[in-house]
């Protein structure tokens, strides 16, 4: 497990935690030296001189407070191991996020990232702080005063002995057994996190469906499940904490009979076998804490596993050598990609040159966000490439790429700030009056009018005290403000209200003017705007050419927009009178 830990965080904690297990180990040993110290002590005691036993006593004193300084050492440098590992940990996966493809954090990857950066970063990294003190007394303390016992009796030793491959096989045994029903106890606790936060996302859904005041199904299910799974796993944990007591106690009562043939014997004393019966009770509970001890690390060694599994996956690839491109063009050669079994781009080609707007219509499932997604470096293509001024973007370097890139998406996430904090994060250095040309150009100054506290005024968590329409704005002033020569835009679905989508034609119109530009579009009135439309089906380019040209030759193009506008999607006024 400690391999593992050092694999997880790098070989640089390598010596610290060294250390630590190392004084851990000394301070057991001495703990089960200085009750070896019993045996003398009470043979003195009860011997015919008692006063002999001061100097035991003496030796007692002194062996226990050694113990408490190094206890008090050893504990010490497990509490700051664990808490530069704790750091290291949470800078390492910080780092390691960061480099992972956005594609990577998909919906429920967010819940399991966060549960594990909480609660599994604390319980991995909480082995060195907390369990590797008790588990390294729990073994070494016994092993030495067995180490005693043999030395001072081999039958009584070899009695107590006897014990030690019972206990390793009821703890092999139980972390056996104990497997399959900790990885449902872990799942099923999961799974019961993620219900919880999506019944407080579905607040809305759930009142307007009229469940506001029941209990959620689906979540009182997995609550269920994750109950009954937390009963599974603590009956199946009673057999192994049960054999251990019974082995703890087999082994004194071994020693007890044993202890008490060689007293009647004559070949041990008695107050030696009471020293004896002494040391095997003080013994006893560091052995039966092995069996919580033992449940605790198993938890901790998932989590770790977990860590390991999310630092293992592989980060987009940077070029050794990067390239940068001289002209910001665009090419898709015979892309293909698939979202794990779905084949979502199928050898696809296609170019928008420096200055050009492409628009890429198609059915829902189309694959035209994935297209967008793979310019960005979202994803990386499957087979073909992707080009930027005849650069593969793998070629680049990700941040060289992403400064050439601005992107509004359809969902725009806004963080709990002022607007302006908002909008500057498209262009962090951009002075105040950039920012609010910026802001001007996408019309945001007048939602910044109406809000009370203007340009201080906060946002909210996610942007929730604005509209859909003006949420874009600021999504459109942060791209402004980027002043990127490539423009991604994902159009938004939802019908906008005509103030603001007139405010956010504008804003596009003006981001779109001399850079190149590939728009999923939705509306006739966005298509009209491109010079080139690309109509894609089944991840391939069905149709290509103008959009009158398109219209009139009535292929696929001309059939999608009647649809469109028999079913009422505000796309058919287009249609019917040629215009948007
Ligand atoms: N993160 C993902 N994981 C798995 N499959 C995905 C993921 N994102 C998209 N897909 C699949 O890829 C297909 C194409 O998705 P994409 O978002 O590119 O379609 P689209 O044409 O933009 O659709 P829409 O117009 O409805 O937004 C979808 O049908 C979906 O099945």
């Amino acid at each position: 497990m400690i391999r593992t830990l050092l694999r997880v965080l790098g070989h640089e904690y390598a010596r610290p935690v060294r250390r630590t297990v190392a004084l851990m180990t000394a301070a057991a040993v001495a703990e089960g030296l200085s009750y070896a110290l019993l045996v003398p002590l009470l043979r003195a005691l009860f011997g015919s001189t008692p006063e002999d036993a001061w100097p035991w006593l003496a030796a007692f004193g002194a062996a226990v407070a050694g113990c408490a300084v190094l206890r008090f050492v050893s504990d010490l440098s497990g509490f700051r191991a664990g808490t530069s590992l704790l750091r290291g940990m949470y800078h390492r996966l910080g780092d390691h996020l960061a480099r992972l493809p956005i594609g990577w954090f998909r919906g429920g990857r967010l819940g399991e990232v966060s549960v594990l950066a909480s609660q599994g970063v604390l319980q991995a990294m909480g082995v060195i702080a907390h369990l590797l003190a008790p588990f390294v007394s729990a073994l070494v303390t016994p092993l030495t005063v067995l180490a005693v016992l043999l030395a001072f009796n081999w039958q009584l030793g070899l009695a107590a002995l006897a014990a030690a491959p019972l206990v390793a096989a009821v703890q092999v045994w139980t972390a056996r057994s104990m497997a399959a029903t900790d990885a449902e106890r872990h799942r099923r606790d999961h799974e019961a996190t993620g219900r919880v936060v999506e019944y407080l996302q579905a607040q809305p859904v759930l009142r307007a469906g009229g469940h506001g005041g029941e209990r959620f199904r689906l979540l009182d299910d997995s609550l269920r499940n994750m109950r009954d799974a937390s009963r599974r796993s603590t009956l199946a944990a009673l057999p192994g904490s049960l054999g251990l007591t019974l082995v703890v106690q087999a082994m004194f009562s071994v020693l007890l009979v044993v202890g008490a043939y060689l007293a009647l014997d004559g070949s041990v004393g008695a107050a030696e076998v009471l020293a004896i019966l002494v040391l095997a009770a003080r013994c006893a509970d560091p052995l039966l804490s092995l069996a919580g001890i033992g449940g605790r690390l198993r938890a901790a060694r998932q989590e770790l596993g977990r860590l390991d599994a999310v630092l293992s996956t592989r980060p987009l690839p940077e070029p050794a050598e990067p390239a940068q491109p001289a002209s910001h063009g665009l090419e898709f050669e015979s892309v293909s990609f698939r979202h794990g079994d779905r084949r979502v781009l199928d050898g696809l080609s296609l170019s928008v040159p420096q200055g050009g707007r492409l628009a890429v219509v198609g059915p829902s499932g189309a694959g035209k966000s994935t297209l967008l997604q793979l310019v960005a470096r979202f994803y990386d293509v499957e087979a073909g490439a992707v080009r930027m001024g005849g650069v593969d973007v793998r070629a680049m370097r990700t941040e060289d790429l992403m400064a050439r890139i601005a992107i509004v998406f359809q969902d725009v996430y806004l963080f709990d700030g002022t607007i302006e904090e908002n909008v500057r994060i498209g262009r962090p250095g951009a002075d105040e009056a950039a920012v609010r040309a910026a802001a001007s150009a996408a019309r945001l100054d007048e939602v910044v009018e109406r809000l009370p506290g203007g340009w201080a005024a906060q946002v909210g968590e996610g942007g929730a005290r604005l509209s859909g329409g003006e949420r874009q704005r600021v999504s459109i002033a942060r791209a402004l403000l980027k002043d990127a020569p490539v423009v991604l835009l994902d159009e938004v679905t939802s019908a906008l209200d005509p103030v603001n989508e007139a405010a956010v034609h504008e804003g596009i119109e003006r981001l779109m003017a001399g850079r190149t530009v590939v728009m999923v579009a939705h509306r006739m009135r966005t298509v009209q705007r491109a010079d080139r439309v690309a109509f894609l089906d089944g991840g391939r380019i069905v149709e290509q050419g103008g959009h009158d040209e398109l219209l009139r030759r009535g292929g696929r193009y001309a059939g999608f927009w009647e649809i469109a506008a028999g079913m009422g999607t505000g796309v058919g006024v287009g249609v019917a009178s040629g215009e948007g």
